[in-house]
């Protein structure tokens, strides 16, 4: 059966082919901003918070908002990091919110796309992302780590997602540190946050840092992933939604060592 992921990965290898009829881009030279440098350093659970129009899942979830404004609360309200879905077709998103978020904000920022080419990592870079995201699902081992490589290369750094074990062996054959790992099942839609406890040890274990990924809306589920082993979360939908995205994000900053004893 054809998933989401294998509807979205097709449209990709259009854009793609797009993108490399299009102009070189100029390289550009930019700071060095570091989400790995805040996680080493972290007392409380680090958060990305995310700029989502729209979701395959949800469809629309607020297509008007203004992604400066937007991510400059959640940084204000002590994000340590913005995520920019970049996706038009499926998300309604674009390279351009990520060059208006890059205008407004220091922090680092993750392009959030679906990457399958270089050519989408020097898109991202020169839009103004710090961070991307290699989608184990999605790529098979040796152009994920080509990918990893060229990113890493270019002075980007790498979240890479998985949704269960066979996906997790896959990423732990690279040396990268940062692992999300998504709830969200992408045959079913469903989130489960069980999928961060079922995989947390083995990335722990392996000294790598966990961020969980999908259906965080409360205090009680960042206590809950924080306590099988994550020290970071990605947070999009339940910010977008919110009336005072600040007040949301503040309440789910809570101290790593306290909530991890409980
Ligand atoms: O969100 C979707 O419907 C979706 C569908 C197919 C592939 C990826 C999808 N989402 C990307 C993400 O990983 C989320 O935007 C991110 O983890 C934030 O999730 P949430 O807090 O649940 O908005």
């Amino acid at each position: 059966m054809e998933t989401i992921l294998d509807r979205i990965i097709a449209e990709k290898q259009k854009e793609v082919l797009i993108l490399k009829d299009l102009p070189v881009l100029k390289e550009v030279d930019r700071k060095h901003v570091s989400f790995i440098q805040k996680l080493q350093q972290a007392e409380e659970v680090k958060i990305i918070a995310e700029f989502k129009r729209a979701s395959p899942s949800k469809g629309a979830i607020n297509l008007d908002c203004d992604p400066s404004e937007q991510t400059l609360q959640y940084v204000q309200a002590g994000a340590d990091a913005v995520s920019v879905l970049t996706d038009r077709t499926f998300f309604k998103g674009d390279f351009r919110d990520l060059e208006e978020v890059r205008k407004a904000i220091t922090a680092p920022i993750l392009c959030k796309d679906f990457i399958i080419d270089p050519i989408q990592i020097d898109y991202a870079k020169h839009a103004g992302a710090n961070l991307i995201l290699l989608i184990a699902a999605a790529l098979d081992l040796e152009t994920l780590h080509s990918l990893y490589h060229y990113a890493t290369s270019k002075g980007l750094e790498v979240l890479m997602e998985v949704h269960n074990e066979a996906e997790l062996e896959k990423v732990l054959t690279t040396d990268n540190v940062l692992i999300g790992v998504n709830n969200r099942n992408l045959k079913t839609f469903e989130v489960d946050l069980a999928t961060t406890e079922r995989l947390a040890s083995k990335i722990v274990e392996s000294n790598r840092y966990l961020i969980s990924e999908s259906g965080i809306a409360t205090t009680e589920d960042v206590r809950r992933v924080v306590a099988a082993g994550a020290s970071g979360i990605l947070v999009g939908e339940t910010f977008m939604r919110h009336e005072k995205p600040e007040e949301a994000l503040r309440a789910m900053k809570l101290p790593l060592r306290r909530v991890a004893s409980n």
